[in-house]
């Protein structure tokens, strides 16, 4: 032991070393310092410290993004909905608010603040989440938004292998048995779809509808839902596109909103206006969700849309290419039976117009909207239908008096409502009302006019035409195409 201690160096002898050991980092020191430029140095220094961090650290973190390359990432989606009800009395910020204009007082909602963190514990893991938001510098690009989820490295696959799968089973549970429907409307300025709850009264039994065109949309609608082995054997994309046409008060958002309730979807209201061009389109397009409706109303008086193509490719070999030709038809087209329908599955796409006779016949070719449904003028039995929901009321001596001025007089069925319901509290007064009122539009008319139709009502029988009066204006139609 003596002997071993004699041979250790003495303390001045350790001290020197020390000493020009330090005055030789210090000299390397000075001069990487002045061969290395500092960021290089910053970058050398980040990923060492990164790698000494990764290696100790015990921790493992996914990352969530809200798109998944060209479409909205499903698992994001699902978070979503599923995070909010993981979040505890503990949480110490929370985003509260409401979407339901009709029921100001209804319980709050409660969403996850960017930044702060959620615990969940499942099968003995805990689970950290935090909702990051990058704010974009640009008013057309969305802000970037993801899930962080920091799990020990340990249990990581037992994450991907059961938790992810559970969360995706959690979402879809919460959005079946979600009480409310949401109408979304696209706002442009923040890039994003907004939400309201939607609660709109209109039902196929409050619909005034000629019973058969009612039955046959309801079929149609039927052997659409819950149908994905089918149309995956048939291989067509599980969509399908409706238009509806006809004049103005016939029904056509009233019918929408029956779907959606039937159908328990929610309602995507896209205005063209709100859409910069095709690419924007493909984007807005794929941020929607599944089970979902999305309703472009008053497709002939979208400009962008009616377009001439022809003239927009003139425009753009007179000018060069960078001519942004906004939003095509062929880009509308393209989601709808194009190579992107197949993008999403149980997808209804509804058009509306005034003026069918204005759409680009491509758009009404056959199969490009599966359904042409055309919501006519008031029918008998479209009256008694609005009789019976304004009046209480299944018949009444004057009805056959009624049928005959209806036969003759076109009166949409937004005009009857609004003319049974000035004296809905007295059925006799609001028919006698009524007739008044089908007397005095028969008068505007003119008879001349009236006989003017009947003689070319009675020519078209004899050429062996259908009336279209009858056939479509005034009764309505289903076309499946
Ligand atoms: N077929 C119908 N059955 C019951 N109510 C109807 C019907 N058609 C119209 N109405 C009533 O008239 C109002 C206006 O109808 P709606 O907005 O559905 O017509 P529209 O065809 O979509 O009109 P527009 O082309 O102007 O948008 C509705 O709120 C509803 O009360």
């Amino acid at each position: 032991m003596a002997s071993l201690l004699n041979e250790l160096p003495s303390f001045s002898t350790l001290l020197a070393a020390y000493g020009s050991l330090t005055a030789m980092a210090m000299l390397i020191r000075t001069i990487l310092n002045e061969i290395i430029p500092k960021p290089v140095q910053k970058f050398i220094y980040s990923k060492f410290s990164g790698l000494i961090t990764n290696y100790f650290s015990s921790n493992f973190t996914f990352i969530i993004e809200d798109r998944w390359q060209a479409v909205y990432n499903e698992t994001y989606r699902a978070i979503e909905v599923y995070l909010p009800t993981r979040i505890d009395p503990s949480t110490d910020k929370l985003l509260v608010g409401s979407n339901d204009p009709n029921n100001p007082t209804a319980p709050l909602k409660q969403n996850i603040p960017a930044d702060s963190k959620i615990i969940d514990e499942f099968e003995g893991m805990t689970l950290e989440w935090t909702l990051h938001v990058r704010e974009s510098d640009k008013c057309f690009i969305p802000d970037k938004k993801c899930f962080h989820l920091t799990c020990k490295k340990t249990v990581r696959d037992l994450v991907e292998q059961r938790y992810f799968p559970h969360i995706a089973k959690m979402a879809e549970t919460i959005l079946s048995k979600r009480e409310n429907l949401n109408i979304y409307t696209y706002n442009q300025e923040r890039s994003r779809w907004e939400s309201a709850v939607f609660k709109h009264p209109a039902t196929f039994e409050t619909l005034a509808m000629e019973p058969k065109l009612k039955q046959s949309i309801m079929d149609d609608l039927d052997s659409f839902m819950g149908r994905k082995d089918f149309f995956e054997n048939v291989g067509r994309a599980w969509k399908r596109g409706y238009l509806l046409y006809g004049p103005p008060g016939t029904g056509k958002s009233s019918l929408v909103a029956a779907i959606a309730n039937y159908m328990s979807y929610n309602i995507y209201d896209l205005q063209f206006q709100s859409v910069r061009n095709d690419a924007d389109l493909r984007r807005i397009l794929t941020s929607t969700t599944n089970r979902s409706i999305l309703l472009i109303e008053d497709i002939d008086c979208s400009r962008k849309i009616s377009i001439d193509r022809v003239k927009v490719k003139d425009k753009q070999e007179k000018e060069g290419d960078s001519v942004d030709p906004g939003v095509t038809l062929s880009g509308l087209l393209n989601f709808i039976d194009g190579l992107w329908s197949s993008c999403g599955n149980e997808r209804l796409i509804i058009f509306t117009t005034n003026h069918k006779e204005k759409l680009d016949p491509a758009l009404l070719r056959p199969g490009r909207m599966d359904v042409h449904i055309h919501m006519g003028y008031c029918t008998p039995a479209v009256f008694r239908k609005l009789a019976t929901t304004y009046l209480g009321i299944k018949d009444n001596k004057l009805f056959g008096c009624i049928d005959d001025l209806i036969k003759n007089v076109e009166v949409t069925p937004a005009e009857v409502a609004q003319q049974l319901m000035i004296k809905s509290d007295d059925p006799e007064a609001a028919i006698q009302g009524f007739i008044e009122f089908l007397n005095m539009k028969k008068d505007e008319v003119g008879e001349d006019v009236i006989q003017e139709e009947e003689a070319k009502d009675t020519k078209e029988m004899k050429d062996g035409k259908q009336s279209k009066k009858h056939d479509e204006t005034e009764t309505g139609s289903i076309y499946l195409t």
